[in-house]
């Protein structure tokens, strides 16, 4: 049988509640947008298979939640992570003030080596923008990262920030991808579970993670 998949990688999806994780992800994996707030509980992922330059990179994604409550939770997930996505609200001040708060967080609890991309979501919202672009331009500079404004409502920039942050991934992996490809299949310990397109997960308050 042919190998679905060439190298799986795990993304983080980080940021204040409300900025609008669920929904990027929700709209990359399955092209849908939910108007209503759900807060996450705990962390949920789901899975989609990209071609990079030839190689087919399966990517993981975790989406946290954003609440202070679940911190101790969503921090134990940061050192697994290979790339992380730090997102906030362009209608919100206060949660790209925040930005430096996770960023910090990331320094401390992900690997050496895990690549982040910033992104400035709800760009729809123009009439309503707190933060200009050129301050999320200007911060990500600061920090070394790739910076996207995305609209998880009009799908703008969505597939460009995923994409680029799993080729930042690839790029910096590429030395070792045989290595990186048996310890992360070893390591995930969920290779049989993870045979079907488009399978997620659910992690609940207490740990146990319920499949869907
Ligand atoms: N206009 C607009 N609204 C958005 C966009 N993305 C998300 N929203 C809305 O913002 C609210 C919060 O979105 P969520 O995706 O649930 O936010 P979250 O960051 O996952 O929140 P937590 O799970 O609590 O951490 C919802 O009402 C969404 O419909 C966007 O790009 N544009």
């Amino acid at each position: 049988m042919a190998k679905q998949y060439d190298v799986l990688f795990r993304l983080l999806l980080l940021g204040d509640s409300g900025v609008g994780k669920t929904c990027l992800l929700c709209r990359f994996t399955d092209n849908e947008f939910h108007p209503s707030h759900i807060s996450t509980i705990g962390v949920d992922f789901k899975m989609k298979t990209l071609v990079i330059d030839g190689i087919k990179v399966r990517i993981q994604i975790w989406d946290t939640a954003g609440q202070e409550r679940y911190q101790t939770i969503t921090k134990q997930y940061y050192r697994r992570a290979q790339g992380i996505f730090l997102v906030y609200d362009i209608t919100s001040e206060r949660s790209f003030q925040h930005i430096m708060k996770w960023a910090s967080d990331v320094d401390e609890y992900a690997p050496q080596k895990v690549q982040k991309i910033l992104v400035g979501n709800k760009a729809d919202e123009e009439n309503r923008r707190q933060v200009a672009m050129e301050q999320g331009s200007k911060l990500a500079e600061a920090y070394g990262m790739d910076f996207f404004e995305t609209s998880a409502f009009t799908s703008q920039n969505i597939t460009e920030t995923f994409t680029r942050l799993a080729e930042r991934v690839l790029t910096v992996h590429k030395k070792d991808l045989d290595l990186l490809q048996t310890s992360l299949t070893n390591q995930l310990d969920l290779t049989a579970l993870e045979e079907e397109e488009g399978l997620c997960g659910h992690m609940t308050e207490d740990h146990k993670t319920c499949w869907c």
